[in-house]
């Protein structure tokens, strides 16, 4: 299969953290596809992913997977062994809620604010921006580290007892988080212990060296 893939984005860290968790890394042939040129904005690749982000995932038979979300519960079922999205009905539900709080609370509110309140991906990429819309998004991120602080009061995982998909969405949370520079809010400790001990995990950790990109798009 191949991914088509930026090594240090956030949305791609998901995938390739599935991917590590899962042992598959030996199986994709990642492509990079220049964000900063944009290139994921280009025909070529809006024929893959009409959404015109990455990661996507093409497999064999040429099935093109857009969304972390989809793309991680597809690496998950190949084996039969589901270990990302859950086993029984309950656990499915609960991971695939938590994980989307993810995205909507923190994830995707910190990308929107990387977008419209920061140069984001230059004047060329960026065509439409709206500053005060960022900022709100970011507002909302902060408040959706103290929801996940709460959570993780309680439980030692984002979904409950076991490391899931759900962690793996907002991991890619904190570390877009990281890289604009916005700060974890003061008093989110058990959010900040719960981050230091997933950046411990090797398939965290190794997430950029994993595999380099082999030929543009
Ligand atoms: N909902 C998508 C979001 C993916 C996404 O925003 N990816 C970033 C890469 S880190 C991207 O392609 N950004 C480029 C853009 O939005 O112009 C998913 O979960 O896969």
């Amino acid at each position: 299969m191949k991914i088509y893939d930026w090594p240090t984005g956030p949305y791609p860290a998901r995938v390739r953290i599935a991917l590590a968790e899962k042992n598959l890394q030996a199986h994709a042939q990642f492509v990079l596809v220049d964000l900063y040129k944009g290139e994921h904005k280009k025909p070529e690749f809006l024929a893959k992913n009409y959404s015109g982000t990455l990661p996507v995932l093409e497999l064999d038979d040429g099935t093109f997977i857009g969304e972390c979300t989809a793309i991680t519960e597809y690496l998950d079922a190949l084996d039969g062994a589901p270990t990302l999205t859950g086993r029984t009905p309950r656990e499915k539900g609960v991971i695939h809620m938590m994980s989307k709080r993810a995205e909507l609370e923190v994830l995707d509110a910190i990308s929107v604010y990387f977008h419209h309140a920061t140069p984001g991906l230059g004047p060329h990429v960026e065509i439409y921006q709206n500053p005060e819309w960022g900022f709100r998004q970011r507002d909302k991120a902060l408040r959706g580290m103290h929801y996940f602080d709460g959570i993780l009061k309680q439980q030692p995982f984002i979904a409950g007892e076991a490391f899931t998909m759900a962690d793996i969405t907002l991991i890619g949370g904190l570390i877009f988080a990281g890289l604009l520079s916005v700060p974890v809010p003061a008093g989110c400790e058990a959010l900040l212990a719960w981050y230091a001990r997933m950046q411990e995990r090797p398939s965290v950790k190794n997430r950029i060296t994993m595999s380099e990109p082999t030929k543009a798009a």
